[in-house]
């Protein structure tokens, strides 16, 4: 699994530990940093262009997966989702963390630096990775719907 990584300044401390965690767990093949990165220029971007960069990422086959931090998760989620094709989701728990790929199939998490403790935020990412969707399940025909809306 190809995975993207990225934060705004809201998110970056746990932006940075996860891609630690993942640059270390064997079933991540390639970590993606696309920021931001305190020696940035613009390490203070507005988390929309964060969002919207991983999605196209993914969207254009450059990786599969992205898991986002801002202040809440709201604003990389909503912003990721404004790409066809995206399913972005703040998850908090590990039952949502869990349905978001058995029922959703998100290519994308987010979680909020100011919302949650950086362990159970460790724990979910893991968890995360660790869920694939079921092409075959009864719930790829209602995430049919949402690509068929789409045209991808
Ligand atoms: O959480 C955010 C967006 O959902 C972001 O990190 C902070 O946004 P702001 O409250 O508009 O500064």
């Amino acid at each position: 699994m190809r995975i993207i990584v990225g934060a705004d300044e809201a998110g970056v401390d746990y932006k940075d530990r996860i891609l630690a965690d993942l640059e270390a767990d064997d079933r991540i093949t390639e970590v993606i940093d696309i920021g931001v990165n305190r020696a940035d220029a613009d390490f203070t971007r507005p988390y929309p262009y964060v969002g919207i960069a991983a999605g196209e990422m993914i969207r254009d086959g450059k990786a599969d997966r992205a898991i986002l931090f801002c202040g809440t998760g709201i604003g990389v989620a909503i912003a990721a989702n404004k790409v066809p094709g995206i399913r972005a989701t703040a998850a908090h728990d590990s039952f949502s963390v869990e349905r978001s790929i058995l029922s959703n199939d998100c290519q994308v998490l987010t979680m909020g630096q100011r919302v949650v403790g950086v362990e159970l935020a460790r724990r979910l990412a893991k968890e995360w990775v660790g869920y694939a969707f079921d092409p075959s399940s009864a719930s790829a025909e209602k995430v049919k719907v949402l690509s068929d809306f789409e045209g991808c």
